[in-house]
């Protein structure tokens, strides 16, 4: 059986979905199966304008960041990682351009998209992810969250891999509001997934990857306990004593996507993982100032990471040297600067 439907989603138990499990990605709402087309109207596609299967029936990973700079970035940085080479004559082009929303690019196993902020972006996009994947047949998808955080007691350029997600008020879950109705559904994110990609940080590395709790907010100011926005009711001993508070919970990052992303990617049996660079340690302020040229090199270092686990799943499968005709050189800090020139020279 390749797909198993249910309008139900309290009907399946985990060990249901496993039984049933070929690796393609379930969905949970038997309404899709019965329609003539289905519009993925934010990301431009429709599984009866585009041969979905086709298109997008060989991807493994996909990789999503809030900004369409950052995914095209990566996009130009994993092609070059995994040896891709694109058809003679042609350029990495955004599938999602005409939907002004959302951006995507494919190289190969790898698709990058971009969220946006906050929650009801992502919320949009892991939607119309789950049924590309499902539309698609792709297979074990995994999908890796790789963004930009305010770190709890760590240094800005720290990478942080998200162990649990925790939501305003650090409950692992996520709250949603369907049909008038408040519902919570497990934020979990894959734990093995989590420990692999910290075993390939490297003692080389000159600066710390460590795994932590993720807060996860719905604002990035007063809801990160900000002192520096249009508003504000709390003073500052308040706010520090808030953010010693989410320490002592072992909270080593804050957010805006990972509960929402975490709680759909395991609604959908989908492995999946956050991995963040600190862009300042919230205990010392609230501006982001480091200058553009550290950030633009802090946000390369999940990038580095991610791609150093596409790398090694697909040199596991036999799928590095096979598909792309050769095996990509590694994965340096100073290679990801080179192809970043690449790609902004290609604007
Ligand atoms: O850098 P990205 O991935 O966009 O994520 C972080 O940055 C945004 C706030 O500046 C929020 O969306 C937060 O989650
Ligand atoms: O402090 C920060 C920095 C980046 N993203 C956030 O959500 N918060």
């Amino acid at each position: 059986m390749s797909l198993l439907l249910t309008g139900n989603s309290a009907s399946l138990s985990e060990e249901e979905l496993d039984e049933y499990s070929d690796g393609t990605v379930k969905l949970r709402n038997s309404n899709i199966e019965l329609m003539d087309q289905d519009i993925l109207y934010h990301l431009a596609l429709g599984s009866e304008s585009h041969d979905l299967q086709e298109m997008f029936g060989d991807v493994k990973f996909v990789c999503m960041g809030g900004t369409p700079k950052r995914m095209e970035n990566f996009a130009h940085f994993i092609m070059n990682e995994i040896g891709y080479k694109l058809p003679a004559g042609t350029q990495l082009q955004d599938i999602s351009a005409y939907s002004y929303r959302y951006s995507m690019y494919k190289v190969g196993p790898v698709l990058c998209v971009s969220h946006g902020m906050g929650t009801p972006s992502v919320s949009i996009l892991m939607h119309e992810m789950i049924k590309l994947m499902y539309h698609a047949k792709c297979k074990d998808p995994v999908f890796i969250r790789i963004g930009t955080c305010g770190g709890i007691g760590v240094d800005g350029g720290t990478v942080i891999i998200t162990e649990d997600a925790l939501d305003g008020q650090l409950r692992n879950s996520h709250e949603f509001t369907i049909l008038g109705k408040t519902i919570h559904r497990p934020a979990k994110l894959d734990k093995k997934l989590a420990r692999e990609l910290k075993s390939l940080a490297s003692p080389d590395d000159p600066y710390d990857t460590i795994i932590g709790k993720t807060l996860c907010t719905n604002d990035f100011y007063e809801g990160q306990g900000r002192l520096d926005g249009a508003f504000c009711d709390f003073s500052e001993n308040e706010k520090m004593d808030y953010l010693e508070k989410l320490r002592e919970n072992g909270v080593v990052n804050i957010e805006m996507e990972s509960t929402i992303f975490a709680a759909l990617t395991h609604h959908a049996g989908i492995k999946a993982a956050v991995v963040c660079v600190a862009l300042l340690n919230r205990l010392n302020g609230d501006q982001v100032n480091a200058p553009k040229e550290v950030m633009n090199e802090w946000q390369a270092r999940p990038q580095i990471l991610v791609s150093r686990y596409i790398r090694k799943v697909l040199t596991h499968n036999g799928q590095l040297k096979s598909l792309f005709g050769h095996q990509g050189s590694i994965k340096s800090p100073r290679r990801f600067k080179l192809v970043q020139q690449e790609s902004q020279a290609h604007e």
